[in-house]
């Protein structure tokens, strides 16, 4: 176990994916200018252009070489699909040192399976950010396994803040968390291009359908943070009684609307708990 702090001015962080999450991050974290962009490495399986435009978009470092990358960050973020953590993590077995961090945003994959397959004892923080992460506006769940020290955790925490607002939790309710913000962007994207579509299905320029609908958006998030009033009397705030609202409302209640968002949650965060289950 390592008792190092982490400088977040001089720590090299390397990044073994490539994909949209690490993206919407590396977005994040070069708007807060929380890294200088050398001081970040990133991998992939095999696709070189993304890697050269990841770093010509960032200015990071693409290296083809995984080892490089490994043996060269003081902390690794683990950023591939579930069906593809056991190959990756194997592939690193010794060469893992005490000194590294590891940072995992992959969805249901647990700590104890990730340090079963590099085949060492090391501190690891499982993450679910999600991608939002590209404008500073992520909520990220965060859990460390018993090898992570206070600074370490401090490191990750202040990583992930950067890029949004971050809770520390039990591991168990990753999956969870997975299902509801990870997962979360998707289900209101699906909103807004079903409002906007009924809008310019009624006549209403696509444009702006789009901007009324995300400033509805927009505007109902706001007053959910700067009120103290729950969402349902908010709801029952607009809907007068025989009005447009109730119409509308009532439709969404007769295709089960409340039924639907709650079953895909919790469906979410078993698809999370599966994977982990599967790929293990
Ligand atoms: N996309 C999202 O909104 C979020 C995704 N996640 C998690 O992040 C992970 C990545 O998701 P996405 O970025 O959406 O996937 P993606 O498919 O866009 O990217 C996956 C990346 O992993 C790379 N990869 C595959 N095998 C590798 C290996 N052995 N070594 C190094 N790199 C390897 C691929 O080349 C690709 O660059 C997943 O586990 C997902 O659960 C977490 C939070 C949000
Ligand atoms: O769809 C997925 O599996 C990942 C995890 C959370 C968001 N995207």
């Amino acid at each position: 176990m390592s008792s190092r702090s982490i400088n977040l001015q001089t720590v090299r962080i390397g990044f073994l994916g490539a994909g949209s999450i690490v993206e919407a991050m590396l977005s994040g974290i070069e708007k807060k200018r929380l890294l200088s962009p050398d001081q970040v490495k990133i991998t992939n399986r095999c696709n070189q252009d993304r890697l050269r435009s990841l770093a010509s978009k960032f200015g990071v470092i693409a290296c083809a070489e995984k080892d490089s990358v490994i043996s060269g960050s003081d902390v690794l973020i683990l950023a591939m699909k579930p069906k593809d953590a056991a190959e990756a993590c194997l592939a690193m077995r010794g060469m893992v040192r005490e000194d590294q961090l590891i940072i995992s945003v992959i969805a249901g994959v647990s700590t104890s399976c990730i340090e079963e397959w590099l085949g060492t004892a090391c501190p690891i923080v499982r993450t679910m950010p999600n991608t939002s992460s590209a404008i500073g506006l992520s909520v990220t769940g965060l859990a460390a396994n018993a090898y992570v020290t206070e600074e370490q955790l401090q490191t990750a925490t202040r990583l992930f803040e950067a890029i949004g607002s971050v809770y520390t939790v039990a591991e168990e309710e990753l999956d969870i968390i997975t299902g509801l913000s990870g997962s979360g962007p998707a289900y209101i994207y699906y909103l807004v291009e079903a409002m906007e579509g009924a809008g310019a299905e009624a006549g209403l320029s696509r444009e702006m359908a789009r901007q009324l609908t995300v400033q509805t958006l927009l505007g109902a998030a706001q007053m959910l943070l700067h009120t103290t009033d729950e969402p349902s009397l908010l709801r029952k705030k607009v809907t007068s009684p025989g009005g447009t609202t109730q119409a509308g409302l009532e439709v969404l209640e007769s295709y089960r609307f409340h039924e639907a968002i709650t079953s895909a949650v919790l469906r979410a965060a078993e698809r999370a708990r599966e994977l982990g289950a599967q790929y293990r």
